[in-house]
């Protein structure tokens, strides 16, 4: 491949990343990653256009190699930047203004006009540098599910620090004269062929890893009762099987809490339909608030609730219930002291899920019946399946 359709098919790579990145902002303007990564989709095609015609247009020394080393090194950070920001990490605009400054007017010294390996020492660690930080924020994110769909962009990110720290080795060798060593053609085509290798793949990954967060979003927008805030039924059964599997394994309690409010119709009935949802949004609110974290809450019907209590035993879960039922006694629901609200609860469960074996299929049917029990005692009230409590 000669000079002309290497730099010429470099262009339209870098062009094809410019468009690809810029059509996905478009679609999706709230997420701020994709702008980084367009931007640096820009910095890419600017690299690439000024090494097309710097030498056939001749142009000037200060548009030349101090601009396409800087758009070049742009690119490396708001690949960096788009990763924090996709991390929900804070980016800084003006940093990176500041940055890209410093390096264009470093360019303009007389140490980087005397040699092309000279700007390479000069640009070289900064990608370096910026391929290992992004590396790092990405094997340091806790985000749930972003694992497997990272491994592309890691991958690529791994090889090009690995690439550009053996060209860095060469031509600091080289400056110390230990190598003699010149920039021929070979090697100016394998370090194009990596730019291009580069920008492709590192799109992909940005692509996938963009994808990936928006499947798990609409994933938990479909499992999410818009309502409450709390899980639907959608996955209900699926969740709380694995959970009580990681009870089962390590010989720990489990326990399902599943509560109703009382004669909701009459509520809707005397205060209004909205009113209805102000206080399932409150005894939700109020649920979280006395359960953990770490509980699954489900809404599974209009007035009807599950909490999945993992860890915990049934005479633990009916002293939740027992402060879930104070709580509610306490609250003033829609800030009026007329409107009153009670909830009655049922409980079932296993103090120890390995030695006394249940399926979710049974344990829910003990909670229903023990609710049922507490509906037909006068409502108001805990009760745990097979036992009576207050
Ligand atoms: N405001 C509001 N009401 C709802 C919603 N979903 C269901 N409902 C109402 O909840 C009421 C449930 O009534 P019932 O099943 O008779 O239960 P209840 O009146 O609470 O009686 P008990 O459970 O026996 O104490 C119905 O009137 C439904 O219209 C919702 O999202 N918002």
């Amino acid at each position: 491949m000669d000079e002309l359709t290497l730099l010429t098919v470099n262009f339209i790579v870098a062009f094809i990343v410019l468009v690809t990145m810029a059509g996905l902002y478009q679609t999706s303007k709230a997420d701020h990653c994709l702008i980084h990564w367009s931007l640096a989709g820009l910095g890419f095609l600017v690299n690439s256009a000024i090494g097309l015609i710097y030498a056939p247009l001749g142009l000037p020394y200060f548009l030349g190699p101090p601009l396409g080393n800087s758009a070049l090194i742009a690119s490396y950070l708001l690949l960096l930047s788009g990763v924090a920001s996709y991390l929900a990490k804070p980016v800084s605009w003006r940093l990176l203004g500041v940055l890209l400054a410093s390096i264009y007017l470093l360019s303009l010294s007389s140490f980087a006009q005397a040699d092309v390996i000279h700007r390479f020492l000069l640009s070289y660690p900064i990608l370096i540098a910026a391929n290992l930080y992004t590396i790092w924020l990405l094997v340091s994110s806790r985000q749930a599910g972003l694992r497997a769909s990272s491994i592309v962009l890691l991958g690529i990110l791994c090889f090009n620090a690995l690439q550009l720290s053996l060209r860095l080795i060469t031509f600091l060798l080289d400056q110390m004269q230990l190598t003699a060593f010149s920039i021929n053609w070979l090697l100016h085509t394998i370090g194009t062929l990596a730019v291009m290798l580069f920008m492709l793949l590192s799109m992909v990954g940005c692509v996938l890893l963009w994808a990936r967060k928006k499947e798990l979003a609409l994933r938990q927008l479909a499992e999410t009762d818009a309502l409450t805030g709390w899980l639907n039924r959608q996955s209900m059964a699926e969740k709380m099987q694995a959970e009580l599997h990681l009870c089962q394994r390590q010989r720990l309690p489990f326990s399902l809490l599943t509560f109703d409010i009382d004669h909701f119709k009459q509520i809707n009935d005397k205060h209004g339909h909205s009113i209805g949802d102000t206080v399932l949004q409150d005894i939700a609110w109020l649920g979280k608030t006395i359960l953990r974290d770490y509980d699954l809450l489900f809404r599974t019907g209009g007035e009807e609730f599950v909490a999945c209590l993992p860890g915990v035993t049934p005479d633990q879960a009916s002293a939740i219930a027992r402060r879930f039922k104070n709580a509610v006694a306490k609250h003033h629901f829609n800030n009026s002291s007329t409107l009153k609200v009670t909830i009655s609860q049922g409980i079932a469960g296993t103090a120890n899920a390995y030695s006394n074996p249940e399926t979710i299929a049974s344990l829910q049917q003990q909670a229903d019946h023990a609710l049922y029990q507490a509906k037909q005692q006068g409502r108001d009230q805990v009760r745990l399946f097979a036992a009576t409590c207050s």
